[in-house]
């Protein structure tokens, strides 16, 4: 489903942010990438949606090349992604039926699916009674369920999540990992980069450990390996 293979990921001549990764991530696989700040985890999520290229090396995504794609084709490679930040990313002026609704109306689909999919898709995610909202009056875990909503409304194939309990308490962290693994569990590939030990040690996933921009353990039952 998603494999590196050698790859090298210099932004500039002088330092490498990833050096010779090998990785394989399989159909329905839960994947955590831990380790300290700098140590690559974005890169590799940017190099999976092809925000970035590699410098050497290559990478594939279900049934794309990344190096090879043509700009033509990334949108459609893009559909099969979702993606959730840190930051939420929402739309302030927009109510969180329209935030979500957004993510449909760019795929061009027809209005009467639309508004059948957002509530389905609103209670899944626990927001059945905030659809009239606007970002500003929901707290920093009702925003990042939105944030998800939006991610997996059109069903992607795989969700990639760049610390998204980031700026959440503990408590609100754990309700968004849980909403996470109800989603793995309904077939959905999810990639997870996280400083949050806390969550990693609560669950047996599998954890990619990052350090200096090499891949230090890969441990599929859980436990992780970070430098200090
Ligand atoms: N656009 C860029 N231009 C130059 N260097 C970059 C760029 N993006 C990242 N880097 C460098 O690449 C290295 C890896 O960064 P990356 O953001 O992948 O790490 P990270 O593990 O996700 O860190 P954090 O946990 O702080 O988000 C860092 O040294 C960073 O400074």
């Amino acid at each position: 489903m998603i494999k590196f293979e050698n790859v090298t990921k210099r932004y500039d001549k002088k330092y490498t942010a990833l050096r010779n990764i090998n990785l394989e991530i399989n159909k329905g696989e839960f994947v955590f990438l831990v380790g300290l700040s700098g140590s690559g985890k974005s890169s590799l999520i940017k190099l999976m949606l092809r925000e970035i290229k590699p410098s050497k090396g290559k990478v594939i995504v279900g049934k794309y090349d990344l190096v090879k794609m043509r700009e033509r084709q990334v949108p459609y490679f893009r559909r099969q992604l979702g993606i959730v930040f840190q930051d939420f990313r929402l739309l302030e002026k927009k109510t969180v039926y329209e935030n979500v609704a957004y993510a449909m109306r760019v795929l061009e689909h027809e209005d009467d699916f639309i508004a059948k999919r957002v509530p389905e898709v609103l209670r899944i995610v626990g927001l059945e009674k905030k659809t009239d909202c606007y970002p500003g009056e929901l707290s920093g875990g009702e925003q990042q369920r939105v944030a998800i909503a939006r991610a997996i409304i059109n069903e992607p194939e795989i969700l990639l999540c760049d610390e998204p309990t980031g700026n959440l308490d503990p408590i609100t962290s754990q309700e968004i990992i849980d909403l996470l693994i109800d989603i793995n569990n309904s077939g959905t590939t999810i990639v997870m980069a996280t400083h949050d030990t806390n969550v990693v040690d609560s669950l047996k996933k599998r954890v990619i450990s990052m350090y200096k921009g090499e891949i230090t353990s890969d441990n599929r039952r859980g436990g992780y390996n970070i430098e200090s």
